[in-house]
């Protein structure tokens, strides 16, 4: 009959113990068909083999009729009972050689992987695709004793499967909320390999309605998957960024003038969960270019809040509302508002490394936003050292080629902020020249610029939700042009401060902490214009 050609998008494995009271397994089958499941995996853990043979030659009456694959979890002898597409193994189940030499080449056969090198060696034994999990904590089955991949775990298995045939889902705690999260932020940062599709039992099996949550499940990983096939340049990051212009400095700071007309003209809100030594300055700093600042931190206040803010910022420089931040974050990825972080002096101490590694692997940022010590130490870079939230030393060698990779690793917008910015959305990077040395002499200005980069993130998604047609792209987790918001809030920054430190009341620290509030207040797109020193730079 030759090999099954499978479309991986939406893999359902079955788990009869996790339906809703009274939903019939069948039933519930046939209603994710129709809501699109692609592909069925019957896993039956403890039953007789009459019985999982019974179940699977029902379950493959159903999938034929919607003409979706069926594979069987672990049981050859069902497989060939019931004559379905092939099994799915894992790591600790028969060897897959000697799988494929009971099954022959036809066969599907799947394997269960977490590491690199467990990949590699699926590859080599002809594995037709891969499960990788566990990405995050499910209640589905005792994933306790491992390693919880995260999107980024997830990315480093795709690297080793490009170019090679195999395909990929993931598996393990993958829900609707998190599911852009994990389609993006997995794409594999040298190679921009990204997931067949995803695998679930509870989103789908769980659901009272599993036609509806199947619709759901499907639409997000359809819009990501012609999303990422429509892309010019497979390295961008926001596919939907594509410019109405072409993106040179004059055109991207003519955005940004635009963007700042929409700061005043729509007020966005923009919550802020920040280091208790900046508030004030920050919430002053939002005011000041005609945005409204909330500085709500409490878990339960935040999951309401995402709703109606324009976007969010999490600073952690000093990490008291973790679970603020946590949730913040996840509910922002929900509504698909732009997620600044800030993560400050993230290299500094073992305890925020791993802060910033859970925050991480919980909710996708659209941009991070660092110095060179805490840019270095997500790019896993020992070129800069920290010295608390400072940095030691003048940076990288090659600040352009760093926050262009780290761009692309994190599928992320990524500000490097310094004597000169530099800013990549994994395409393109772009050097900021502005500012002055009186930044260094107050707290809080690299606290206020990510303030002023979520402020005009929310503006250009607002610009965007106003001069085109509702989004389409559902997989997308924000809208608009996320390189503008950043450039804005750094320019924006960095302008204001030269023309106030060029004032003649500005004597020092003090006086010029109390300008910049007022020349954020004053600066017109014709000023910042004039003044914005921006190239980009080839790398
Ligand atoms: C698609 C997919 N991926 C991974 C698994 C896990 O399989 P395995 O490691 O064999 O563990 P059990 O399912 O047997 O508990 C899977 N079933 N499906
Ligand atoms: C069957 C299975 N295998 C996993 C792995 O990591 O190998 S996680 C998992 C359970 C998936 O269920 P849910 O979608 O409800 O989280």
């Amino acid at each position: 009959m030759g090999k099954a050609t499978i479309d991986y998008s939406l893999y359902l494995v079955t788990g009869r113990e996790f339906l809703p009271p009274g939903k019939d397994y069948y039933e519930s089958l046939e209603e994710s068909l129709q809501g699109g499941v692609t592909v069925v995996q019957v896993r039956e853990k403890n039953i007789d083999t009459g019985k999982f043979i019974e179940i699977a030659r029902r379950t493959k009456e159903i999938t034929d009729k919607y003409g979706v694959p069926l594979l069987i979890n672990d049981r050859i002898d069902v497989h060939l009972a019931v004559g379905s597409h092939g099994i799915h193994i894992g790591q600790t189940d028969m060897p897959l050689p000697l799988a494929r030499t009971l099954l022959g080449p036809d066969a599907i056969i799947g394997l269960s992987v977490s590491t690199p090198s467990e990949a590699q060696l699926a590859v080599q034994q002809g594995a037709d695709y891969v499960g990788i999990g566990p990405v995050w904590a499910t209640g589905s089955k005792d994933v306790s004793a491992k390693v919880k991949l995260a999107p980024e775990g997830v990315g480093r298995v795709l690297e080793i499967l490009a170019g090679t045939g195999v395909e990929a889902v993931a598996i393990g705690g993958i829900h609707l909320p998190n599911l852009a999260q994990l389609l993006h932020g997995s794409i594999s940062p040298t190679s921009r390999n990204h997931l067949s599709g995803i695998a679930t039992i509870s989103d789908i099996v769980g659901s009272p309605t599993p036609k509806d949550a199947a619709a759901a499940l499907r639409a997000v990983v359809d819009s990501f998957k012609r999303a990422r096939k429509s892309l010019g340049n497979p390295s961008s990051v926001f596919s939907l960024s594509s410019p109405e212009e072409p993106r040179s400095a004059e055109s991207l700071i003519r955005q940004v003038g635009v963007l700042m007309e929409v700061v005043r003209k729509h007020t966005p809100l923009v919550h802020q969960i920040t280091n208790n030594v900046v508030i004030n300055d920050s919430a002053n700093a939002t005011l000041a270019v005609g945005a409204s600042p909330i500085m709500a931190t409490n878990a339960r206040d935040v999951a309401d809040l995402s709703k109606v803010i324009g976007a969010l910022l999490i600073n952690f420089g000093t990490i008291t509302d973790k679970e603020g931040m946590l949730v913040a974050g996840r509910q922002a990825n929900v509504n698909r508002k732009p997620l600044v972080f800030d993560p400050v002096a993230v290299g500094a101490t073992a305890y925020r490394r791993e802060a910033s590694r859970e925050l991480l692997s919980h909710w996708q940022p659209t941009v991070i936003k660092g110095n060179a010590a805490e840019i270095g130490a997500l790019a896993e870079s020992n070129e800069v050292l920290s010295r608390g939230v400072d940095s030691v030393g003048s940076g990288f060698t090659d600040p352009a080629k760093v926050v262009k990779a780290l761009a692309q690793k994190r599928a992320a917008v990524v500000v490097l902020t310094g004597v000169e910015d530099y800013i990549s959305d994994g395409e393109i990077v772009l050097k900021a020249s502005n500012g002055h040395e009186l930044l260094g002499n107050i707290t809080g200005s690299g606290c206020m610029t990510g303030t002023l980069v979520a402020t005009f993130c929310a503006a250009a998604r607002l610009h965007y939700l106003a001069s085109k047609e509702p989004f389409e792209d559902l997989s997308q987790l924000v809208q608009g042009d996320m390189l503008v918001g950043a450039l804005a809030g750094v320019l924006v920054m960095t302008v204001a401060a030269e023309v106030a430190a060029a004032r003649g009341d500005v004597k020092g620290p003090g006086t010029f902490r109390s300008a910049l509030l007022d020349e954020l207040y004053n600066l017109r797109p014709e000023v910042l214009a004039q003044r914005a020193n921006v190239t980009v730079v080839q790398v």
